[in-house]
């Protein structure tokens, strides 16, 4: 299987050893299911200050960030991601993109390699989103000082979707989100910890009876958290029976 690769832009290239150096895309990465490599637009620049920003046309507040290093740095980082005749998605992160969920993540996952561009300042020259960018994405309505933090969430979720780079044991912390629910609540050792125990189903062994009780768990933390959740999901009878025992025990 050749490694996805997902090329970067950035003028803070080193901020993605968070990625390359951690965790489980660090682990992606070493095993060779990834290959992650970043392009600063600052080497495609042909003055002596290594200019990437200039001030608005309009006026106002702040930089934008120049058309031309922006172009040559994509160029390049587009160059590598197409090797081998993969096919290539860019990507800007900005609030003004698509909100991304694990819907939006098993898209990307199913795509080709990816170009994610980072910006900073107030923005960038949207010449080069108008002719270079196939898709805007947002993580969520906040603003950030730049786009590599949701660079960094895009890759790490996308990452645990490569087959492989969850270890086997871990592949069921993807169950209740993968079902569109909430996680259950999760203990370790000790049995008892400063007066608070263990719920007894957990110690029975009885794997059954843990799945339908961490299920049902899940689903009484949907309805109470975010019922609109469960508005987007097709019930199993299953889930249907356990929310109708969840209302019974509401009532009593
Ligand atoms: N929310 C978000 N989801 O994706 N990205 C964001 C975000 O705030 N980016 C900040 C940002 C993006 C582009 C530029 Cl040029 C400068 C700063």
């Amino acid at each position: 299987m050749t490694a996805r690769r997902i090329a970067l832009v950035s003028i803070f290239p080193e901020m993605f050893a968070a990625l390359t150096d951690y965790g489980i895309s660090g682990r992606a990465v070493k095993d060779g299911l990834l290959e992650v490599r970043c392009w600063n637009p600052r080497d495609f620049t042909s003055d002596r200050h290594r200019t990437v920003d200039d001030r608005p046309y309009g006026g106002g507040p702040g930089m934008v960030m120049l058309a031309e290093p922006l172009y040559q740095a994509l160029g390049a980082a587009r160059a590598w991601a197409e090797e081998g005749g993969e096919a290539v998605r860019s990507i800007y992160l900005s609030p003004q993109g698509r909100q991304l969920d694990q819907g939006g993540v098993e898209e990307l996952s199913a795509a080709g390699n990816l170009v994610l561009l980072a910006g900073r300042y107030e923005g960038i020259d949207e010449r080069i989103v108008e002719t270079l960018i196939d898709e805007e994405w947002s993580i969520g309505d906040y603003v950030l000082s730049g786009g590599e933090l949701a660079a960094m969430v895009m890759v790490d979720a996308i990452t645990r979707l490569i087959p492989g780079a969850l270890g086997h044991d871990q592949s069921a912390v993807e169950d209740s989100f993968a079902q569109g629910l909430l996680d259950c609540p999760h203990y370790t050792r000790p049995e008892e910890y400063r007066g608070r125990s263990v719920p007894e189903v957990l110690l029975s062994g009885n794997h059954e009876k843990i799945r339908r009780w961490r299920l049902k768990q899940a689903l009484a933390r949907t309805r109470q958290r975010r019922p609109d959740l469960l508005e987007r999901i097709e019930l199993t009878d299953e889930q249907g029976a356990l929310l109708d025992e969840i209302r019974h025990e509401l009532e009593s």
